[in-house]
């Protein structure tokens, strides 16, 4: 099951620093929109925003068509239909990549490890990892580490997925099976926000990419449109300042 995201005029600073100003953004079903933009543009925050890691000052945020940003409603449902990944894995390195990925499921849905193993197991199989659920994180490369965080948000079943520069912390031969892995999933339908610095990936695979500067979208629309005539020389100028 997928989601729509939209947000309407979001609004956040952190004491006197305005982080987010005036946020405007649709996620439709499906989608895959990236965001790009320089370090401290507000990337990070729009997409804890969206978890609802963050509480926005101003604003509105919508999964379904349904606000999500009341401060007074309990956020953790909501949390669990959204699944984060980060730019560090996080996965607890006493528990094995398997374990990792059933602790949540077992908590939060009070299933056993009986219960979740095909599931678990078909997961590790769609992602190239079938032959590593017993390893260890440091047994387990980066990219290795990084499909088994995103594994483990999807056994959550989210309805939305959030990368915030999943592939940053990667060595360059190790970002490409993250990709695939974000490809694989664009395919089946997931709708998708990205905070990446890999362009021509969001070339390819966006429906949709958005320029963040000090906290606004100042340009957005399908790669088709952003990278060709007549704003490239924009998008060119733009890309030459953040990356
Ligand atoms: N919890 C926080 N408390 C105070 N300031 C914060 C907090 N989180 C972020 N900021 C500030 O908000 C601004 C935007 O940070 P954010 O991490 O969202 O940017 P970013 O575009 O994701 O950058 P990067 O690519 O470096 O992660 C920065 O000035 C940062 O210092």
């Amino acid at each position: 099951m997928t989601a729509k995201l939209e947000l309407t005029q979001v609004w956040k600073s952190f004491g006197s620093n305005p982080v987010l100003r005036g946020i405007d953004l649709a996620v439709n079903e499906g989608e895959l929109v990236c965001l790009i933009g320089a370090s401290g543009s507000g990337k990070s925050t729009l997409l804890r925003c969206m978890n609802l890691l963050e509480p926005v000052d101003e604003g509105r945020i919508l999964l379904d068509g349904v606000e999500i940003s009341d401060p007074e409603q309990d956020p953790q449902p909501i949390r669990q239909r959204i699944g984060m990944v980060f730019q560090s894995f996080n996965l607890f390195p006493h528990m094995t990549a398997a374990e990792n990925v059933m602790l949540a499921p077992r908590r939060i849905h009070r299933l056993s490890r009986a219960a979740l193993r095909p599931e678990v197991e078909a997961l590790f199989e769609r992602f190239g990892l079938a032959d590593r659920m017993g390893h260890y994180p440091d047994q387990l490369s980066g990219g290795q580490q990084q499909r088994v965080a995103i594994i483990r948000a999807l056994a959550m079943k989210p309805e939305v997925m959030l990368f915030d520069e999943v592939t940053s912390a990667l060595d360059p031969e190790l970002v490409g099976e993250v990709l695939d892995a974000l490809r694989r999933l664009r395919a089946e339908g997931m709708t998708m926000v990205l905070a990446t610095h890999e362009m021509g990936f969001a070339r390819e695979a966006a429906d949709k990419v958005c320029f963040l500067d000090q906290g606004r979208i100042v340009e957005e629309g399908p790669p088709s449109a952003i990278f060709t005539a007549p704003r490239e020389a924009r998008t060119r100028e733009f890309l030459r300042r953040v990356l």
